[in-house]
């Protein structure tokens, strides 16, 4: 579970300090949780904070019982992070040697290392890349990789931000339902409304509130008509 309490992140800008998120409280179960709304609304912001990438200055955020400010390492073990530019996460030279980055925990061995490495990609349908440099692999490629890589850890809880943004229509598909399909919990801040429609809870962010809550065709419509309201057609 993750638990927000009256969390608020503040930032300096250069008239003094703004409240990038303002008191909000959460208490997340679903498998899957989409995060939405305007550019800037505060989505990342509140997607970061799941593993402590950025800290509240105020509240504070829990993900199963541990807390983000003080238990970080432990937290990060159990939350994973795709990031909307795969290259951000993908730092070994070629696709195997990613994958097998992640898995040294498991396997001390390098040879059965690469071997579980190489059973990951085929299971990503990426296995005819593994010897391929990363800097060669096209942007869905990148995408599945970098997921592939952060999934291989394992992780209870994946948060994903804008993970299908770079992507094409049929890649934007593919990584759409293969995150949709994952077992573990997952919170998928996105401007995609249909992926977020097939969530199982939306959350609308807002000048760094939480709007509106609840079943996404709902919460869909809601910023719909906020849109609206603020620039009709
Ligand atoms: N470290 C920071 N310092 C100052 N301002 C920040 C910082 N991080 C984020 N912001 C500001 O906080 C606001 C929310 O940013 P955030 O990235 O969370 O929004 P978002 O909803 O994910 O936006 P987008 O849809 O454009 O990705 C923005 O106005 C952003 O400029």
């Amino acid at each position: 579970m993750i638990e927000f309490h009256d969390v608020h992140v503040d930032a300096e800008g250069p008239e003094g300090s703004v409240g990038i998120l303002r008191g909000v409280s959460l208490a997340l179960t679903e498998r899957r949780v989409a995060l939405i709304g305007p550019n800037g609304s505060g989505k990342s912001t509140l997607a970061r904070l799941v593993n402590g990438l950025v800290l509240p200055t105020r509240g504070s955020v829990l993900v199963n019982g541990l807390d983000v400010a003080t238990e970080g390492r432990a937290v990060r073990r159990q939350v994973g992070f795709a990031f909307t530019d795969p290259s951000a996460q993908l730092v070994m030279p070629t696709a195997i040697e990613d994958v097998a980055l992640s898995l040294r925990r498991r396997h001390r061995d390098k040879e059965q290392r690469e071997q579980a490495a190489q059973g990951i990609l085929e299971e990503y349908r990426i296995g005819e890349l593994a010897r391929r440099s990363v800097h060669s692999l096209s942007g869905g490629q990148r995408q599945l990789l970098a997921l592939a890589g952060v999934l291989a850890t394992e992780p209870a809880i994946l948060v994903a931000d804008e993970p299908t943004t770079l992507l094409d229509l049929a890649n934007a598909r593919r990584i759409g339902a293969l995150l949709l399909g994952l077992s573990q919990q997952l919170v998928l801040a996105t401007h995609d409304l249909e992926l977020a429609g097939r969530c199982d809870r939306a959350l609308l962010v807002d000048g760094g509130q939480v709007v509106a809550d609840g079943v996404p065709v709902e919460v869909i419509a809601h910023y719909r008509s906020l849109v609206e309201q603020r620039e009709p057609a």
